[in-house]
């Protein structure tokens, strides 16, 4: 069979990974896998099992203690200044928690997102062009909230909220969006509305998007593949037509004593 260029070709690396913080907990230990272009890879694993972490070290919120991680073949870990600035634009990121500025408007809140491409004050005096407005509109319609253009970001439900935090990221046209426990405080309906807003930015626009979920069965629903960290380490790595459930059951167990 011949290689298609998503086998040959991954966005995103993780080489030896290890990430130990400075009070001595291990966060990843020896992480070894490929993301392909334009996966929905999903990460589930107990609360502490370094989810967060994993997801961080792309974007280099946290930095690895050692390995590498290749974001388009490339060693992301030395990036400084320019290098970094440009990583960081091309990685959208989300939180359980919104992190919206909660007085402001949807579309100031969706127009910071180009606080990559412009000086930190410029998006502070609200100095942006029309054409920036225009783009902040468009990236309002992808999330389906254009009525929401002048209201204030905590006149909004949480699903709401959560789908400007996307906008905003879109602002920054990523190649990859990383969300963290992005439903984690959303009702089951609201949840809905966030995750196919995820599925449809990946199927549509080619943006390589991982999650960290804890509910398994929304890792089951969504995802192409499903990885499974415990205790920092990768246990489980399946393509989604062979995800199990005693194989995802292997995830939760407790390691046995030594
Ligand atoms: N800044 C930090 N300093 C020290 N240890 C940390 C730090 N951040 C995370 N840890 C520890 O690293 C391990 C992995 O944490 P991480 O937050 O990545 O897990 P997680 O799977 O995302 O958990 P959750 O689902 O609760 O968010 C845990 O033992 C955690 O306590």
């Amino acid at each position: 069979m011949q290689a298609t260029a998503t086998q040959t070709n991954p966005i995103i690396s993780f080489k030896h990974v290890n990430k130990i913080y400075d009070n001595g907990t291990v966060g990843l230990k020896d992480i070894n896998f490929d993301i392909p272009r334009g996966q929905f890879l999903v990460v589930v694993g107990l609360s502490g099992a370094g989810k967060s972490t994993l997801l961080r070290t792309i974007n280099r919120m946290h930095e690895i203690t050692s390995g590498e991680v290749l974001v388009d073949n490339e060693s992301v870990s030395d990036y400084k200044g320019k290098a970094l600035r440009h990583l960081r634009r091309q990685i959208g990121m989300i939180f359980q928690n919104f992190n919206l500025v909660k007085r402001a408007t949807v579309e100031k809140n969706v127009l910071s997102g180009l606080v990559g491409y412009y000086p930190t004050w410029r998006c502070v005096l609200g100095l942006f062009t029309p054409h920036d407005r225009k783009r902040a509109f468009q990236a309002l319609d992808r999330v389906s909230l254009t009525k929401k253009l002048f209201s204030r970001a905590d006149e909004l439900s949480g699903g709401q909220q959560q789908r400007v935090a996307i906008a905003r990221a879109l602002m920054q046209d990523p190649k990859i969006m990383l969300a963290d426990e992005p439903i984690a405080s959303l009702d089951p309906r609201t949840t809905k509305a966030v995750m196919d807003t995820l599925k449809r930015l990946n199927r549509e626009d080619g943006i390589t998007v991982i999650v960290n979920l804890h509910s398994v069965e929304l890792a089951r629903e969504y995802a192409d593949r499903i990885v499974g960290l415990r205790s920092g380490e990768l246990v489980y790595d399946e393509p989604i037509d062979q995800v199990t459930e005693a194989g995802l059951n292997q995830i939760y167990q407790t390691k046995p004593e030594a």
